[in-house]
């Protein structure tokens, strides 16, 4: 299993009453392709911080990998994400003043695990994304949009997560852009045997996946009196 949630709520500090999500019981199969969509404001962004471990559940328990991250310090999470997962942002998240390579080589950095041929794990993704070597260097903030994506994807892979976690990666991407996107996600994710995860509003990318979901079918958001 690679997700399973029980009783998981989780209220901002400041709505306590607004419980945002509100789920009894969601499971996810290792290799399963999930997608989510919703509305905007519906939820999934902080939802996938909750199983990336960037926000803490308020009350229920999480089970990520075998691991229950509720129990975990904000240190500890950081680090069980390092290791563990893949994530994928809207905004790409990139560090601008940093070049490619130095992108990539952070995450690498981050990931305790022991890894054999780094530098070649790094280049060959690169080169498989289709960035050109002359690209390599310039920093991240130099690079067209596609580009900038595609490290991205770079970033979110190349320690080999067992868990993928994308939030409307293709919202500022073109169509060519985005079915590119989409194909190379599906086939880099099946190459390292990940299960996916993925967001967005946008029914037209639902098709590839092996499960759709509504997140408002299993989530009860509920106002507290
Ligand atoms: N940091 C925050 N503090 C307080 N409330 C927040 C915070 N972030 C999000 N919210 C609220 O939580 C709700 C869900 O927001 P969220 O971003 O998870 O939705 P979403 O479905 O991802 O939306 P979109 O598709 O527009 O990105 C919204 O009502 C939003 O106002």
């Amino acid at each position: 299993m690679t997700i399973e949630i029980n009783a998981m709520q989780f209220a901002y500090a400041d709505a306590p009453n607004d419980l945002i999500i509100n789920i009894a019981n969601w499971r996810v199969n290792k290799g399963e392709q999930v997608f989510i969509h919703g509305p905007s404001g519906s939820g999934k962004s902080t939802f996938l911080k909750l199983l990336s471990g960037m926000q803490r559940p308020t009350q229920g328990s999480l089970n990520i990998l075998g691991t229950d991250i509720t129990r975990m310090s904000q240190a500890q999470r950081d680090q069980f994400r390092a290791q563990h997962v893949g994530q994928i942002f809207q905004q790409f998240n990139l560090i601008p003043y940093l070049n490619a390579l130095e992108n990539i080589e952070l995450a690498q950095y981050f990931c305790k695990r022991k890894q054999a041929n780094k530098r070649a794990a790094m280049e060959d993704l690169l080169t498989a994304l289709n960035i050109a070597q002359s690209d390599w260097r310039k920093t991240t903030d130099k690079l067209s949009l596609g580009q900038q994506q595609r490290v991205a994807i770079a970033r979110a892979l190349v320690n080999r997560p067992q868990l993928i976690i994308a939030d409307e990666p293709t919202s500022s991407l073109d169509q060519h852009n985005a079915d590119n996107f989409m194909q190379l996600l599906f086939s880099l994710a099946k190459e390292v045997e990940a299960t996916l995860l993925f967001a967005s509003h946008d029914m037209s990318l639902a098709d590839r996946f092996s499960r759709v979901e509504a997140l408002a079918d299993f989530n009860h958001q509920t106002e507290l009196s």
